[in-house]
């Protein structure tokens, strides 16, 4: 029977031990007996509902010591290997490293290591025996870990000039080789070099598998005491084990984030581990190997089963491959191995933060939705819309001083732009014709040669295509002129079409590399410091309708300003909604000539006065800043199709175009 089950709560016997001690002295001998023989059932009905409990949870959870069932001495087995393992451990610290005492690092000195600090002494030493190619390796070291540090970036910049010194000498001594494979391998990626890429990428999934085995390993430390004194914690042995494990589970969670993370950078890579088989699907696709493909692609799914983009690529690569060699394709194995035991790790995490609240913040976006418990999922939800809201307040208030700051700074920097521009145009092929001085205006640049006739081609191509397929033929009515037709295909549209294999697949890439390769072109030779994002792309055609063209008196496209509202009356343009107030440089970069009018004008702020022409042709760009010192507009189209590709692009990342963040390299 179990003993105190419910009812009053037990007095405790030290307590009455001591009345009946008092009650002693007092010679109240009635209070004595009272008093004692309580003592004496309590310190006993103690006994028996500690015992009971224990045995009792020793039952429910199979942890059992007692002879009776299958489990017979699971706890002795286990703590067997406890304690074999804490023999080996100390075996192996013993060999080399002496006391454990010995090592005891002071924090601070981990922060100075972590900081990288022993590498800006070395920087002085080595310079100091002039033994400069370690000294650049070591400030360069250093720098990539301090990238806020003047005074290093002045050092390196000295280096730079200096004889003697080599490119190959600003190495990173301290950089982790899965990041470095990763990174070379994006590099090679994004040059389209996707052999290349394909062996880093290799490399680095298993540097990162070998480093997460290390990390997990180096989790195993002592007990940290953060949060309450250890003079008072008093736990016993299971609560002891599972703060210190839980602990150690959530250390080793974190590996995740900390293989991401990169020295300097604040925050780590986003879904670095799933990027990789991102990247190397679309790689494998691209040099037509694509059983590795559906093993990547599937591998991928693995984190994210329900990836609309990556069950499409799969799907793809399956029918040209054949169900035949497909089906016997799977994702790899090591993989779901780490899945399966980092959401085993997560389950535990949850359930010791729901029992005995211990916080855990979960580092991956993949996992699953019910792996998280139902309360903390909806505590968490409605903590994230708060901070949602509380976020959108500060940009607001932060776009407001932004706005202030952006109109006082205006004239200063369009004076530094002036000088600024000229930068190179980082491709063979393509000439700067004309520069702002001989457009009569600041931050205007024109350029020819920047795709190949086949590629106007195909483009133009594509954006009939796509018309057909969706505004019907030859576009809608132009909002700009009934005398017009206008069709025009976003970015996201251009790759949904090729996903529902409306439009060719490679078209959409072309689409989407062509604006890679302009964005590039403008962020150079704008000598820009800071990168250009994406605000919007625009593939667009304007076409004549038939007839009644002679005496047109309107524009194909009115005279405005893309990042401000104009009004040329009062000379003035208003940065304002809904004006695209993110533009900062637009581009145009044009298909072909075959049609008549339809020239693209700079203007003053009069709308007028016209202070420059451009007459589109195949491969040629016009770019520009988009703010009021460039009003623009485009003259009737009178005859035939003029087809170009209008590009948007912004300094601030925030406002970075939606599919770009997604299409990055996963959508082909
Ligand atoms: O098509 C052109 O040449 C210019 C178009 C333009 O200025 C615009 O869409 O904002
Ligand atoms: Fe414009």
């Amino acid at each position: 029977e179990v003993p105190l089950a419910d009812g009053e709560p037990l007095e405790p016997y030290d307590r009455l031990f001591d009345a009946a001690v008092n009650s002693y002295h007092r010679n109240d001998w009635q209070g004595v007996i009272i008093n004692m023989e309580r003592a004496l059932k309590n310190q006993q009905v103690l006994y028996q509902v500690k015992t009971h409990c224990r045995l009792q949870c020793n039952n429910q959870t199979g942890f059992v010591s007692s002879a009776s069932s299958r489990d017979f001495l699971f706890d002795l087995n286990f703590f067997n290997t406890v304690l074999r393992k804490a023999e080996c451990l100390r075996a192996c610290k013993s060999t080399r490293l002496g006391p454990d005492s010995l090592h005891q690092v002071t924090e601070e000195t981990q922060l100075e290591f972590k900081r990288r600090t022993p590498y800006n002494y070395l920087q002085v030493a080595y310079f100091k025996i002039k033994k400069l190619d370690k000294a650049v390796a070591a400030a360069y070291t250093f720098f990539v870990a301090n990238p806020e540090h003047l005074e290093m970036q002045q050092n390196l910049e000295y280096y730079k000039l200096m004889a003697g010194v080599k490119e190959s000498d600003f190495t990173d001594l301290e950089a982790r080789p899965h990041m470095e494979s990763f990174r070379a391998g994006v590099r090679l990626y994004t040059d389209e070099q996707f052999l290349a890429s394909i062996e880093l990428f290799e490399k680095a999934l298993v540097q990162y598998l070998q480093a997460d085995m290390e990390c997990r390993a180096l989790c195993e430390g002592p007990y940290l005491f953060d949060g309450y004194s250890y003079m008072e914690y008093n736990a016993d042995l299971f609560q002891a084990i599972t703060d210190h494990y839980i602990q150690i589970l959530s250390c080793r969670q974190n590996c995740a984030v900390e293989l991401a993370s990169r020295p300097g950078k604040e925050k780590p890579i986003d879904n670095f581990l799933p990027a990789h088989y991102d990247h190397l699907q679309f790689a494998y696709y691209n040099t037509e190997n694509y059983e590795k493909a559906i093993e990547c692609t599937k591998t991928y799914l693995l984190f994210y089963p329900n990836d609309e983009v990556m069950n499409q690529n799969q799907q793809y690569y399956e029918a040209v491959l054949g169900d035949q060699l497909a089906r016997h394709i799977d994702a790899r194995e090591r993989v779901q191995v780490y899945i399966n035991s980092s959401l085993l790790e997560k389950e535990l995490l949850y359930f010791a933060n729901e029992v005995f609240g211990i916080t855990f913040i979960d580092p991956d976006a993949w996992t699953p939705e019910n792996v998280m418990p139902v309360k903390l999922r909806e505590k968490q939800k409605t903590e994230r819309e708060t901070a949602a809201r509380i976020s959108e307040e500060i940009g607001n208030l932060m776009k407001e001083i932004e706005h202030l700051v952006d109109e006082k700074t205006k004239e200063s920097v369009e004076i530094v732009k002036m000088v600024r521009e000229g930068g190179p145009v980082l491709y063979d092929g393509v000439q700067v014709v004309m520069n702002s001085k001989m457009m009569n205006g600041t931050q205007r640049g024109l350029m020819d040669g920047v795709i190949t006739p086949n590629q106007c081609l195909e483009l133009r191509m594509l954006s009939n295509l796509a018309a057909s397929a969706g505004d019907g033929y030859r576009g809608k009515p132009s909002p700009h002129t009934p005398n017009e037709r206008f069709q025009g295909v976003t970015m996201l549209k251009a790759l949904k079409l090729a996903q529902d294999g409306k439009v060719p697949l490679s078209s959409a890439k072309l689409y989407y590399d062509v604006s890679e390769k302009v964005r590039r072109i403008l962020e150079s030779y704008y000598r820009l410091e800071k990168p250009l994002h994406f605000s919007y792309t625009h593939l667009v055609c304007r076409t004549a309708v038939e007839g009644n063209q002679v005496e047109r008196a309107d524009l194909s496209h009115s005279i405005h300003v893309d990042n401000c509202i104009l009004n040329s009356e009062a000379l003035e343009c208003r940065k304002e909604t809904p004006a695209y107030t993110q533009r900062d440089y637009s581009a145009i970069l044009y298909f072909n000539n075959d049609f008549e009018g339809g020239e693209f004008i700079f203007t003053e702020l009069d709308a007028k006065s016209i202070t420059a022409r451009v007459k589109p042709d195949c491969g040629r760009l016009v770019s520009f800043s988009s703010g009021s010192e460039n009003p623009h507009g485009v003259e009737a189209v009178t005859k035939g199709q003029r087809c170009g590709l209008a590009i948007w692009f912004t300094l601030d990342p925030r406002q970075t175009e939606r599919v770009r963040k997604w299409s990055l390299c996963r959508v082909w």
